[in-house]
């Protein structure tokens, strides 16, 4: 999917909503456990309760991974079910992967051409070759971690050598990679603050923002400092939503959640 299908999408429905799949056997409804893949009958009613309120779906691979086998089998049924019934949707593999190049090109065919992913989230921290080859393929997009939304964030990130902040280097070096334009980049929510001098350093690229809903973060100082033009944000909740409820209607419920997050993004975009 290109940017502008996706800035389409968003305009269209008014809502610039990721739904997180992180789907956990001890937290989806009972009743699913007797059926022969719970993992893929959970996703499959959540995402045709909730398709028309959010822009894209991330399901994070440790989630699938857990479950070895089972769990690759559900995640490949969920991208497929979904790039088959609502191709409109951007889909995020949160895989957080990179290595040495020859092994990025591997993960990268893993999750675009097998897997037929649009977008994957990337470590920055073994460099450019370890990103390039993911930025190679067309119409796909790179989500480099930039600064994240959770506590450590503060370990690495935010500690200045040169007298700047790695998450700033992090954001200007890989502006230079080859198909930069194919980056995207997670900024947490719980770090709005930090947005407006992200936006000084990529005021064009689109920002993954996790950490609304169960992490606390606020989805409108996010809008506030980070929106641009094209509106440039996919916000991500997943526990938020995903398991809203435990009982038979666990799927309207879950549909609710996202309908309060697309109306404050309804409100925001008029706002712009
Ligand atoms: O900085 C980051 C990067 C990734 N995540 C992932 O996003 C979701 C958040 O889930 P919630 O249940 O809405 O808290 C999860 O998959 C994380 O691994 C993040 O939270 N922060």
């Amino acid at each position: 999917m290109t940017t502008e299908q996706l800035v389409q999408q968003i305009r269209k429905k008014q809502s610039f909503l990721c739904i997180g799949l992180d789907t956990d056997l001890e937290k989806i409804p009972p009743h699913l456990l007797n059926s022969d893949d719970p993992i893929f009958e959970f996703n499959k009613s959540i995402i045709d309760a909730t398709h028309h309120l959010c822009v894209a779906y991330k399901p994070n691979t440790a989630f699938y991974e857990a479950y070895g086998i089972k769990g690759w089998k559900a995640l490949k049924k969920t991208i497929t079910y979904l790039n088959k019934n609502y191709p409109e949707i951007f889909t995020i593999a949160d895989a957080k992967r990179g290595d040495i190049g020859n092994t990025s090109t591997r993960y990268a065919k893993a999750f675009f051409e097998d897997l037929h992913f649009d977008s994957v989230t990337v470590a920055p921290y073994m460099g450019k070759d370890s990103v390039e080859p993911f930025l190679s393929f067309n119409d796909k997009h790179t989500i480099l971690l930039a600064l994240t939304s959770n506590e450590g964030a503060f370990d690495y990130q935010t500690k200045k050598t040169e007298n700047k902040e790695l998450y700033k280097q992090v954001l200007q070096t890989a502006m230079t990679y080859t198909n930069a334009e194919n980056l995207m980049f997670v900024v947490g929510a719980t770090k709005a603050e930090y947005l407006t001098e992200i936006r000084k350093i990529v005021p064009d690229n689109f920002l993954l923002v996790p950490g609304v809903g169960a992490q606390g973060g606020s989805l409108e100082e996010v809008c506030k400092y980070g929106m641009n033009k094209d509106v440039g944000l996919l916000i991500n909740s997943s526990r938020g939503i995903i398991y809203a409820s435990q009982e038979k209607n666990f799927d309207k419920e879950a549909a609710k959640k996202a309908k309060e997050l697309q109306l404050q993004m309804k409100s925001a975009l008029i706002a712009m």
